[in-house]
């Protein structure tokens, strides 16, 4: 065994998202954002084809996909509070970085992985932000489900999708704990 890792471990079994609403400036520069960066890409990747990809949104292009989330939301007919939801979340976020999943064909690994894979840099990126003392909190929200959003608004190609939206910022407020799941429920142990 190799030595134990006490902080991280107490850290994962404390973590927990800051919701959106309780983000706010300042979010990390480019300087801080580096290591949360690579930390992210650092995650696991069976055949190491790397199908995903990452995209930081700040400022204008902040402003200019909030202002598509309100075409988009009246085009479609949404209910004003749902297309409120897409607006606000660039409106009302220091700065969200996208998680692209890009899915390669593979003979080896099949895409269920690739996405997988994608899922796993979403996790890690939320973690690395949070360890590194910023509130983070990953959302999807109706904007990553619809294509004509993400293709004119981030300029996905048409087999790329959105594994996540992850918002970093400065925590105001303390999150209430959320019920989280009894082990004693949701695992097995398998003897033979
Ligand atoms: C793929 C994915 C998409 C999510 N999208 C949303 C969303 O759009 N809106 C929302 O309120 N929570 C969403 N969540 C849930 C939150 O990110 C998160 O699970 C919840 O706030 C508790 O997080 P924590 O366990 O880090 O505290 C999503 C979670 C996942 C895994």
């Amino acid at each position: 065994m190799t030595t134990p890792n006490q902080a991280a471990l107490d850290f994962l079994l404390s973590r927990r998202s800051r919701p959106i609403q309780t983000l706010a400036a300042p979010a990390p520069d480019r300087e801080a954002l580096a290591p949360i960066l690579t930390a992210a890409l650092r995650s696991p990747d069976h055949g190491k084809i790397e199908p995903w990809r990452l995209m930081v949104l700040q400022d204008g292009a902040l402003t200019r996909l909030s202002k598509l989330a309100e075409t988009r939301g009246k085009a479609l007919g949404l209910e004003p509070e749902k297309t409120a939801k897409g607006v606000d979340m660039f409106a009302q976020t220091p700065l969200c970085v996208a998680v692209i999943a890009s899915p390669e064909p593979s003979d080896k690994v099949p895409e269920i992985e690739q996405i997988l894979s994608a899922g796993a840099v979403c996790t890690a990126l939320l973690n690395a932000a949070l360890a590194a003392g910023w509130g983070a909190h990953w959302l999807t929200r109706w904007v990553s489900h619809d294509r004509t959003f993400v293709e004119e608004g981030l300029g996905l190609a048409p087999h790329e999708f959105v594994a996540g939206l992850i918002h970093i910022g400065t925590e105001t407020a303390p999150p209430p704990e959320r019920p989280r799941p009894d082990p004693a429920r949701k695992v097995a142990w398998v003897g033979e």
